[in-house]
C-alpha cells in the first residue's frame, strides 16, 4: 500500500527513556534504527500523525552512523564518512560534503529526502534519487543500478529559457541584447564545446573550450544535463553551468541546437523553449557569409543541417513559441514580450534563509507531506524559531542537479495547543 510519504512499511515503535526505537520488517527482514527524538517537543497535533512514515534517524554521537532505506527489494545505505556517500551503483550529480548525523526519509515518487545534522537550514537537504524517471532512464543508458544526488533548495526558481535556432539566424544576438539590458536578471549558460574557438571567443566566457576525450569522460560522469553532435563536434550544457546562474537568483538561458533542447525536455528541467526561424533560407544564407567566422566548407556544413533543424523546430510538441528574426528590433522586443508574459503567470517563492542562523537538529514527519525540522541556534545569541515546518508537495526540478520548490513555514507555539505557522 502506498502512504504518502511512500510505500507503506510495517513496523513497531516501543518508547525507551532516551527516544524512540524503530523496528522496520520489510519482506522479512528485520532492519532495525534509532529514532532521535531530542530537544524541543513538536506542538502535540503535529505529532499526532506518525504512522508508519517515520523517519529513519542516526546518532551523530555513534561511530555507525549510516543510514539504511528500503525500496522495494533494495537497501540503501547512506554513510557518513567524510568522504561523503559510499554507493556501489554508478552514483550521478553533486554529493553532500558532510553526512554525519544525517537523517532518511522514504518519499513517495523514487526520492530519499536526507536531512543533515547541525547544518543551516539552507544546506541541509538532500534528495537521494533511487527509482525517478531520470534515474530509469540512466539505467538503461548506462547498463548499470544508479543513483542520483540532487539538494534541496527552499524557494521557487525562475524557469530556465531554451533558445534554438539555425546557426546564423540570431540566436547570439538577442541573447546579447537580452544580457545588456538586464544584467541582474538574466545569467548565460556557459557550454562546453570541443569546436576552436573564434577570433573574439574567450574561454569560460562564450564556451568552456575543451578536448573531446575530456568532455567524453565528463559526459560518462553524469556531469551533463544534455550534449549533442553539432556541425561535427561535440557541445553540452553542464548541470552546473545551468544550476550557477539559477543558484545566483537570475534566470538560466541555454543557447543550445535541436537535439538537445529535445534533451533537456526530457530531462527534469522545467523550461521554457523558443525556436528562433530566418525570414527566409536565402537571408540565413547571407547573415552567416557577412558574419564571417566560418570558412566555405563550414557554411556548406551549417546550411545542410538549417534544412533539418528547420523542419525539426516547427515540429509540434517541442517548442513553446516559434519567433522570426526578420527585423531585429522587432524580433528583440516580441521575445521580451513573451518573456514578461511568462514571468507573470509564474510568480515565485523566494524566501531568504541565509541569514537565518539556524541548524537542524532532526527531523519529524507529516502524513501530509509537510515535515517539521527542530533547530538549535549557532550560537549568535539571537532569538530565532526552533521549529520549521518543509512542505514538500510541490517539488520541481531534481536530480542530477537542484530540487526545488520547497516551502518552508516557522511553527511557534501559543499555548494550549495553539500553533502560529507562517511561510518564510
Ligand atoms: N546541444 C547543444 N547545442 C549547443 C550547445 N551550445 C551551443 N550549441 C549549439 O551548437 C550550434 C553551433 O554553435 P556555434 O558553434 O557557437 O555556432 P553558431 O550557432 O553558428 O553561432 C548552435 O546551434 C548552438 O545552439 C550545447 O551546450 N548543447
Ligand atoms: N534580424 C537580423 N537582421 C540582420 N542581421 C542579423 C539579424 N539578427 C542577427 N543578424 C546578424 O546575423 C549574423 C548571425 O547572427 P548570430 O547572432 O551570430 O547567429 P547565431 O547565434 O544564431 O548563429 C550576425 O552577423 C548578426 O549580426
Amino acid at each position: 500500500m502506498d502512504g504518502p510519504f511512500g510505500r507503506h512499511q510495517k513496523h513497531q515503535i516501543s518508547k525507551t527513556s532516551h527516544g524512540s526505537r524503530l523496528v522496520l520488517r520489510f519482506r522479512g527482514r528485520l532492519v532495525e534504527a534509532r529514532l532521535i527524538l531530542m530537544g524541543e517537543e513538536a506542538p502535540e497535533h503535529l505529532l499526532n500523525s506518525l504512522d508508519g512514515h517515520l523517519p529513519v534517524a542516526c546518532d551523530s554521537e555513534s561511530k555507525d552512523y549510516q543510514t539504511s532505506t528500503i525500496v522495494d527489494d533494495k537497501t540503501y545505505v547512506v554513510e557518513g564518512s567524510e568522504d561523503g556517500g559510499k554507493l556501489i551503483p554508478t552514483v550521478l550529480g553533486m554529493k553532500p560534503v558532510q553526512l554525519k548525523g544525517h537523517s532518511t526519509l522514504l518519499l513517495n515518487n523514487g526520492r530519499i529526502l536526507i536531512v543533515k545534522k547541525d547544518y543551516p537550514l539552507d544546506d541541509c537537504i538532500w534528495f537521494l534519487e533511487v527509482d525517478t524517471p531520470f534515474v530509469k532512464e540512466q539505467k538503461k543508458i548506462l547498463g548499470t543500478e544508479v543513483v542520483a544526488w540532487s539538494k534541496g533548495v527552499i524557494g521557487s526558481a525562475p524557469k530556465p529559457i531554451v533558445i534554438s535556432g539555425p546557426s546564423g539566424v540570431g540566436k547570439g544576438t538577442l541573447i546579447n541584447k537580452l544580457m545588456k539590458e538586464f544584467p541582474s536578471k538574466y545569467g548565460f549558460s556557459v557550454s562546453h564545446t570541443t569546436r576552436a574557438p573564434r577570433e573574439k571567443e574567450l574561454d569560460g566566457v562564450h564556451y568552456h573550450f575543451t578536448e573531446r576525450s575530456l568532455m567524453e569522460k565528463d559526459i560518462r560522469d553524469g556531469k551533463f544535463l544534455e550534449f549533442a553532435s553539432v556541425h561535427g563536434n561535440l557541445y553540452g550544457t553542464s548541470i552546473e553551468a545551468v544550476e550557477a546562474v539559477t543558484d545566483s537568483g537570475k534566470r538560466c538561458i541555454l543557447d543550445i541546437d535541436v537535439q538537445g533542447a529535445r534533451s533537456v525536455r526530457a530531462s527534469s528541467l522545467d523550461a521554457i523553449f523558443i525556436f528562433i526561424c530566418p525570414p527566409s533560407f536565402e537571408e540565413l544564407e547571407e547573415r552567416l557569409r557577412a558574419r564571417g567566422t566560418e570558412t566555405e566548407e563550414q557554411v556548406q556544413k551549417r546550411l545542410r543541417n538549417a534544412r533539418a533543424e528547420l523542419d525539426e523546430g516547427r515540429s509540434p510538441g517541442l517548442f513553446d513559441h516559434i519567433l522570426v528574426n526578420d527585423d531585429l528590433e522587432t524580433c528583440y522586443e516580441n521575445l521580451k514580450k513573451l518573456l514578461a508574459s511568462d514571468e507573470n503567470a509564474n510568480t515565485l517563492y523566494q524566501p531568504t534563509t541565509k541569514n537565518l542562523k539556524v541548524h537542524v537538529s532532526h527531523m519529524e514527519s507529516r502524513a501530509d507531506q509537510k515535515i517539521l525540522l527542530h533547530c538549535g541556534t549557532s550560537g549568535t545569541g539571537v532569538k530565532v524559531p526552533s521549529l520549521f515546518m518543509l512542505d514538500i508537495s510541490s517539488l520541481k526540478g531534481g536530480a542530477p542537479g537542484r530540487t526545488r520548490g520547497l516551502n518552508v513555514y516557522t511553527v511557534e507555539s501559543l499555548g494550549d495547543g495553539v500553533n502560529r505557522i507562517k511561510q518564510l
